[in-house]
């Protein structure tokens, strides 16, 4: 046996080539029938018992198909396809192998050890060597020039494939980048949504007791749904003042007093169906408006949180006064039944607060 003939590739050079092979994804696949015909076909032009499919792939060459061979891989130190890579645009063809000084190979054809070669490079559009396509004997031979020349014709097939392998990767890469992306600009405009929402929310809500705002209530006339709902049927207004409230934040200070506006707020929306709207009007000052409600069943609910503040865990007693004012369906509803609910809410304070007044002013018509 001859000396053994090391011809490293420089490592740059080895790094890009072993880069063009991993981009095809093919190393360590499962057998596949286009690349299996490749080498049944090649067996049969060139008369011989094997043929691989052979990709050089760091310090193994590893075959994606084969026949009349005992294994799918050997170490690279002994793959005579690593040769044949060496000079990527020339067939290799060793009539015997026993005479060429390259090192043993542990393949083996029923049993009997190689002894003739022929290869032709496998190559990258840009020239980078992946590997070979070979047939094999364990006995000398040549090949005529026929032979020769189908065997580089199944090698071009071999690098159609194996585009073919890279191109619907690629689309597949670029497929689920375009989902990928589609999911992140679905996600954005649903965090832009749950942002409009929160916005929205804070711009109508009032931040200490989570009732409406005033200026949801300036919304509310340009509500086609809640205006209907006004002018279809009698509805109260309901003006809600703490009592004393000064004194509260005087003896008790500010944290108390927010606690006595939440428990107020509280005992509102506790006591108040669904389609009702509480404002947080000013500082401790209360706007109820209950849609489709006469004055009697509004007293009752007035009533109700009057009871319920009266109620409310808090440190200190609580009351409130309330005024209210119902309105038939007009189209200057909010003003004059607002005045009235005012008046009334300024005789609640005048004679002796904590308590529930109602408006007495006659009901304009028409
Ligand atoms: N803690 C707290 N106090 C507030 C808030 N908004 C307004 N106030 C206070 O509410 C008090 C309202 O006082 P006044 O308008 O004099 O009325 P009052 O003391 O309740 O007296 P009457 O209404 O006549 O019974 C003021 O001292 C405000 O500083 C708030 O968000 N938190």
């Amino acid at each position: 046996m001859s000396a053994v003939r090391t011809l490293s590739p420089p490592a740059a050079d080895e790094a890009r080539r072993q880069t063009a092979l991993d981009a095809y994804g093919v190393v360590d696949t499962v057998p596949e029938q286009a690349y299996d015909d490749i080498v049944r076909l090649a067996v049969t032009l060139c008369d011989v018992p094997a043929a691989a499919i052979s990709l050089i792939d760091h310090e193994r060459q590893w075959f994606k198909a084969q026949i009349g061979l005992n294994t799918r891989e050997t170490p690279r130190a002994e793959a005579i396809c690593d040769q044949a890579i060496r000079n990527p645009g020339t067939t290799l063809v060793i009539d015997d192998l026993a005479q060429s000084g390259l090192p043993a190979s542990s393949l083996r054809i029923d049993g009997d050890p190689l002894r003739f070669y022929a290869g032709v490079p496998l190559l990258s559009p840009d020239g980078q060597p992946l590997g070979a396509v070979c047939v094999l004997d364990s006995k000398p031979r040549t090949l005529t020039q026929g032979q020769r020349e189908g065997l580089e014709v199944l090698a071009r097939q071999t690098q159609h494939l194996l585009e073919l392998r890279r191109y619907a990767m690629e689309q597949r890469r670029l497929l689920s980048e375009r989902e990928a992306f589609a999911q992140r600009l679905e996600d954005a405009h649903a965090d832009l949504q749950r942002r409009n929402a929160l916005l929205q929310h804070s711009a109508t809500h009032d931040a200490l007791t989570g009732l409406l705002n005033r200026a949801a209530l300036a919304q509310l006339r340009d509500n086609p749904d809640a205006m209907r709902q006004l002018q279809q049927s009698p509805y109260t207004l309901m003006l809600l003042d703490v009592d004393h409230f000064k004194d509260v934040n005087d003896r008790h200070g500010h944290l108390l007093g927010d606690r006595a506006l939440r428990a107020v707020a509280d005992a509102v929306a506790a006591s108040i169906r669904e389609r009702d709207i509480a404002v947080r009007y000013g500082g401790e000052e209360f706007l109820i408006l209950l849609p489709d409600t006469r004055l009697a069943s509004a007293v009752q609910v007035a009533e109700r949180i009057r009871n319920r503040i009266a109620l409310a865990p808090l440190p200190f007693s609580l009351t409130v006064s309330i005024g209210l004012a119902s309105g038939e369906p007009t189209r200057d509803w909010s003003e004059q039944v607002f005045d009235r609910a005012d008046q009334a809410l300024y005789r609640a304070k005048a004679t002796g607060r904590n308590r529930v007044v109602v408006d007495d002013t006659p009901l304009h018509h028409g």
